[in-house]
This record gives C-alpha cells, structure tokens and sequence, in this order.
C-alpha cells in the first residue's frame, strides 16, 4: 500500500489472535488519573483515561504535545503509579503483584524508544544489547549456547544477519539500530509493546521498512502495541482503533477507520486536515481546519469541554459544562467496535442536548 506520504507499507491478510471468547481484553485501561506537582501547583496529566486493547492488535495513540501520551505509555508500562483507576492486563492488575509475578509480568509488556541512538550504549555489541534483558530474567535462556541461538533468531526476525551480532550501533544505519531495538524488545517474548515514536527520526524509506517489521511481528508472533505517533498518515497505517488525546483526556476513540473517515470531534478533524499527506473526508489541504490559539496550559484547563477555547463549533453551553460520550449513529456503544467522541457539537450528528 502506497498513500500520497510515498510510505509503502505492506498489508497483511492474517487474523490477529483474539483470545478465547470471553476472554478479557489484553490490556484495559479505566479512569486512570496522573497529577504531577510542579513547586506548589499540580498539573493532572491523565484525566480519567480508558483505553482497550485487544490481543493481536495495534492501538494508534495520538494527540498534540503534553496531552499525555507517554504519560498513560508509562503508566502502561507499570512505571508510574496512577493517583486512581484500574489497569488490567490479561485481567490482572499489575500494580497488585509482587516479587516473582511482578518480574513474570514486566517480561509481557516492553518498549520501543524514539531514538535508538539514545537507547542504545555504543559501547555494547548487538548481541549484548538485544540479551541485555536476559540479564534480570535469566531463566528465558539459561545457557551461553541458548543465547546465541536466540540472538540469531532475533536478528533474523527482524532482517538483519546473524554476522551483524558482533558489530556495535556506529556501524548501523539508524533503521538498523531501529530493528535491534525492537529485537531487544521481542528478547522477552512480549505480549505488548508500547512504541512512543519509533519511526519519527527515521527517513521516509527506512520508515516503512521499519513499519513493516513491526507488522509482520505482529501477523508472526500475535504482538500487540500501542503505537505513539505525531505522524497521523504512519498511525493510520499501523493502528486498528485509535485513541485521540487533548489535554490529558480522551476525547475520541474508534476503529482506525471510523475515526479518519468520519471524526466526530473536532480536534480530531482538525488534526487530521493538518497532517500534510492526508486526505481526510474529501478535504483538501486548501481547507485546513485553522485551530485557534495555543493549547491551553495545564495548569489552566478550561472549564466545560477542554477544547472549546480552539475550537470553531463552540457555544455558550461547552463552558457551562463537560460533554458526555456521544457515539456515532449505527456504530456500537461499548466494546471493541465502539466509536465515541465527548462533545456538544459532534461532527456530522446533531447535538447532545446536553
Ligand atoms: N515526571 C513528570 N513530572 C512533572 N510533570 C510531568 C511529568 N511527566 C509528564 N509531565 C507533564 O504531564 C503532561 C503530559 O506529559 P506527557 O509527556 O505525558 O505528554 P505527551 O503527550 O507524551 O507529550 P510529547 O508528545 O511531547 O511527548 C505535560 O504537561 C508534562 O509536562
């Protein structure tokens, strides 16, 4: 598949492996709530946050700058604390366990960085660094021979030569670095790995060819991710639902495909006319939604809906009070195939009446 951006990324036709039915979803976020303190004053950074993710799939998480997203990668990750909420993952809650079922649960959940430049020591082989997680969970390959074995593996995996083992990050491209960072991260045999930008400094060709790894992980291991993206045409690509944040709340989530061809909110839609290889509903980049003003800051959230001192649809009303959840007319309400947006004004429904 090729878009206007000059990105090919492959498609894949496999079905992602759901559990057994009635099984709980992978990872289930709820009302998650993360204040920072900054001298005297708190910032919330996550404010009631939910978010599903299925076993097999790919969450596209997105939003401007501060709105939270590596705050709730983070708190996915089990390294920080919310102030309130649940996370569960496999159903279990990861912040209730301890010694020997905390280290068996932080080998499910792994990272891909932004820069494997930064993430990576130059002064380790790649074979030290794709088993350097080994090192705190020892049994996974107990033997030297085995840690050979699996390095070669891993490279492979990720198309890279099993002779590139011992060379060291300065010799590899940055989309090679990129690859041994996501072999580091498979060494555990994840079932989810959060990505927080893990193309963006990369070129466009490279771009796909790392795309398309993830992918083909995905269709050959049944990963999960969640996929932290500024770059609205690679999230399309990658993601099967998509969570939009603002200000650190969710304020629109959906299949991928609901949400790009027919945003209910309008941040959504203004996000999506400014990316520049976009086409979204029929718009050119002639009529792209203007958004007025900054973000506001965080320790001055408006009153009402967060976004009304941007947006172009607003009223008296969005600062009297919050929006509630609106749901497209003929998308489902709850679940995995929900589409929802919080708004008085949604985009092309009528108001809520709230
Ligand atoms: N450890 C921290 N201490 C204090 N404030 C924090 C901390 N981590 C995040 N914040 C604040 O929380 C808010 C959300 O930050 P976060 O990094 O999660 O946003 P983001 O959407 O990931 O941004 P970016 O795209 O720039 O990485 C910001 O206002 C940030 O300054």
């Amino acid at each position: 598949m090729t878009d206007t951006s000059g990105i090919h990324v492959t498609e894949t036709t496999a079905t992602h492996p759901r559990g057994p039915a009635g099984s709980p979803p992978l990872l289930e976020v709820k009302g998650i709530t993360k204040s920072f303190g900054h001298g005297r004053r708190r910032l919330t950074a996550l404010d009631g946050v939910d978010v599903r993710l299925e076993r097999g799939e790919t969450l596209g998480l997105v939003g401007e700058s501060g709105c939270g997203k590596s705050t709730l990668a983070r708190v996915v990750l089990g390294l920080e604390r919310p102030d309130s909420g649940t996370v569960r993952f496999n159903g279990t809650d990861p912040f209730t366990l301890k010694g020997k079922e905390l280290l068996a649960w932080r080998r499910r959940v792994q990272m891909v960085f932004q820069d494997p430049f930064a993430s990576l020591n130059a002064r380790m082989s790649a074979a030290d660094l794709i088993g350097e997680p080994w090192r705190t969970h020892r049994d996974i390959v107990p033997t030297a021979k085995d840690r050979e074995r699996r390095v070669r593996e891993l490279l492979s995996l990720v198309g890279l030569r099993e002779s590139d083992a011992h060379r060291y990050p300065n010799e590899f491209s940055g989309g090679q670095r990129q690859r041994i960072g996501i072999a580091r991260a498979l060494a555990l045999d994840p079932d989810l790995i959060v990505c927080d930008e893990p193309v963006s400094a990369l070129d466009l060709s490279v771009q796909a060819q790392v795309l398309n790894v993830l992918s083909e992980l995905r269709e050959r291991l049944g990963v999960s991710y969640v996929f932290i993206s500024h770059d609205l045409s690679v999230v399309k690509h990658v993601s099967d639902r998509v969570t939009v944040m603002y200000l650190g709340k969710v304020i629109e989530h959906g299949r991928t495909e609901d949400v790009f061809d027919r945003p209910l909110h309008p941040y959504t839609a203004a996000l999506m006319s400014a990316a520049p290889t976009l086409d979204v509903s029929g718009r050119t980049r002639d009529e792209e939604i203007q958004l007025r003003g900054e973000i506001p800051s965080p320790f001055d959230i408006p009153s009402g809906c967060r976004f009304r001192t941007r947006c172009w649809k607003s009223e008296a009303r969005c600062g009297d009070h919050a929006p509630l959840a609106v749901t497209r007319e003929g998308a489902a309400d709850t679940g995995p195939e929900a589409h929802e947006a919080l708004c008085h004004f949604p985009l092309g429904i009528g108001t809520t009446g709230a």
